[in-house]
């Protein structure tokens, strides 16, 4: 026998066997010397190193493994074992995905390595049980800085299986339709960027309340009902980018606290960033430029581990293959990488830098927005007024009557037809934290409401009686399509095969 790589490994996998670990060891060395593309001896010297419990070393080894091979499943369960060694969970969970997906991917059910699937099964189960109780337990929901008052006492979160994940489940019984099950404000929200730099529109850049509206479809009389809108916004940012306008002190401390703070200096870069995503007409990105912000002050000053800090949104399901970005991504990542690069200056932050502020986390981030988050849409003020104080029969093609008051709108025609109340159109983007868990399904059983002013979202039931310890699904798409026409929909853009009872049942 020649000794080439394979050969060596041989001898080290055959010492592995008679658990002369020592030998295996420098058997692989010796393989891995010859040829340093030799990933499978990566993968079992990952091994040998683990059962010695040097974990550094097996990490090492299997992320090597990873590089040379990222189809390699062994490689990715070696990975995710020592990371669990360290506590990274996270991380762990990801590598059982990347295994797990595969395999229900592929078309004849295969690991690339013949792992079994129950094991790789059993160990998700256990990560995300173990974290789940962890990070929705309501005592640390309630106390959670980003999203104060998120939960009440109806609902919890808790982990289904590997296929769906987590979703939200009644702790009482409810037998009344006007009940609000769950409000809560998202854990971060955005304008739309068609909103950015409107002269006609303003809205609070924290919590997207209207600030003030210039269409000329209201009338002088209309724009002076003040409590719908704020005329004049008084709580601009005064510190540096005199840009972001916020509805009161209070949105403007939070915004500050929670992310403008950080990248406040840097706002010629957030301005680029915002007329690019005007121009592709995306928010996602503003939205990753204030999750990443969020998760830095949580670690710089309130002195959370990493992982804890990007807890809240990568408890998300989201897309755990191989990063790949659009052109469009990298475009966006390249401003976002030069805004953080210009903050984070202090030594200590290279790590973070180092670690956050990377493609994957681009590609993750984006993933967890795309599977997760809701369009926001405070009802218009037009809506509102037509909710609160007059009923349809009320409104002429020009006027709205409001008591005795009759009000002049321009050109109400242009959005009042046949009686239908104005198209709102989305202001935003949001992702909740208890809210984005609830699943699917064709048959909901409840439904979201928008809030009249702001980004806070309200659930409530849609059908009665729900039971104790029922879980609650939310329909994503318009649920009376067609079959095809939902399954097409739902994979297209949450990317999962709806398996309700109706979709069971073809109907
Ligand atoms: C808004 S999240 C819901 C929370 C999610 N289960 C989690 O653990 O983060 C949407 C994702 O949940 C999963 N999901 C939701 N409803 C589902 C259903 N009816 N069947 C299969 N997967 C579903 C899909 O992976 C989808 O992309």
């Amino acid at each position: 026998m020649t000794e080439t790589s394979t050969s060596f490994r041989e001898i080290g996998n055959k010492f592995f066997k008679e658990h002369r670990l020592n030998l295996a060891i420098e058997n692989y060395n010796k393989a891995i010397e010859i040829d340093p593309k030799d990933y499978q001896s990566y993968t079992n010297r990952s091994l040998a190193y683990f059962q010695k419990k040097e974990y550094e070393n097996s990490l090492n080894d299997s992320k090597e493994a990873i590089k040379i091979n990222s189809k390699w499943d062994k490689a990715h369960y070696r990975y995710s074992m020592a990371l669990k060694q360290f506590n990274r969970l996270d991380e762990s969970l990801r590598s059982l995905y990347i295994i797990y997906n595969r395999f229900y991917n592929s078309i004849d059910n295969t690991t690339t390595n013949n792992i079994d699937i129950n094991l790789i099964t059993k160990e998700i189960d256990n990560i995300q049980k173990n974290l789940i109780s962890k990070r929705y337990s309501k005592d640390i929901i309630a106390q959670s800085e980003t999203s104060p008052n998120s939960i009440n006492s109806n609902v919890k979160v808790d982990y289904i299986n590997a296929n769906l994940g987590k979703s939200v489940f009644l702790t009482k019984d409810i037998t009344n339709n006007n009940q609000p099950l769950l409000s809560e404000n998202p854990l971060v929200s955005n304008l739309s960027s068609i909103y950015l730099e409107d002269e006609n529109y303003k809205s609070c850049f924290h919590c997207l309340k209207s600030i003030y509206v210039n269409k000329s479809c209201y009338s002088e009389k209309m724009k002076k009902q003040q409590e719908l809108f704020i005329e004049n916004p008084s709580f601009t940012c005064d510190k540096n980018c005199k840009f972001e306008v916020y509805c009161s002190e209070n949105c403007k401390n939070e915004a500050w606290k929670q992310y403008h703070g950080l990248v406040c200096s840097s706002y010629d870069l957030i301005l680029k960033l915002y007329g690019f995503c005007r121009i592709k007409n995306q928010v996602f990105p503003l939205l990753i430029m204030k999750m990443l912000a969020i998760v830095i002050n949580n670690v710089k000053n309130n002195k959370k581990s990493l992982e804890d800090s990007l807890s809240p949104f990568t408890s998300f399901q989201y897309d755990m293959s191989d990063p790949i970005l659009s052109d469009d991504q990298l475009i966006a990542n390249a401003f976002i990488i030069d805004i953080f690069k210009s903050v984070l200056k202090d030594n200590n932050d290279e790590i973070i830098f180092n670690q956050l502020i990377t493609k994957e986390r681009y590609y993750q981030f984006n993933s967890i927005l795309k599977l997760n988050s809701s369009d926001v849409q405070p009802i218009s003020i037009l809506e509102e007024l037509i909710d609160n104080k007059v009923s349809k029969a009320d409104i002429k093609d020009s006027s709205i009557k409001i008591g005795d008051e009759v009000i002049e709108i321009d050109s109400i025609g242009e959005f009042l037809e046949n009686n239908k109340l104005p198209t709102i159109s989305i202001k935003g983007v949001g992702l909740y934290r208890v809210i984005n868990s609830i699943n699917h399904s064709c048959e909901p059983n409840v439904f979201c409401s928008f809030s009249k002013n702001n980004h806070s979202m309200t659930i409530y039931p849609s059908k009665i009686p729900l039971k104790k310890g029922q879980e609650i699904n939310i329909s994503y798409i318009n649920e009376n399509l067609a079959y095809t026409q939902r399954q097409k929909l739902l994979k297209e853009n949450y990317s999962f095969n709806c398996s309700c009872k109706k979709c069971k049942n073809k109907e």
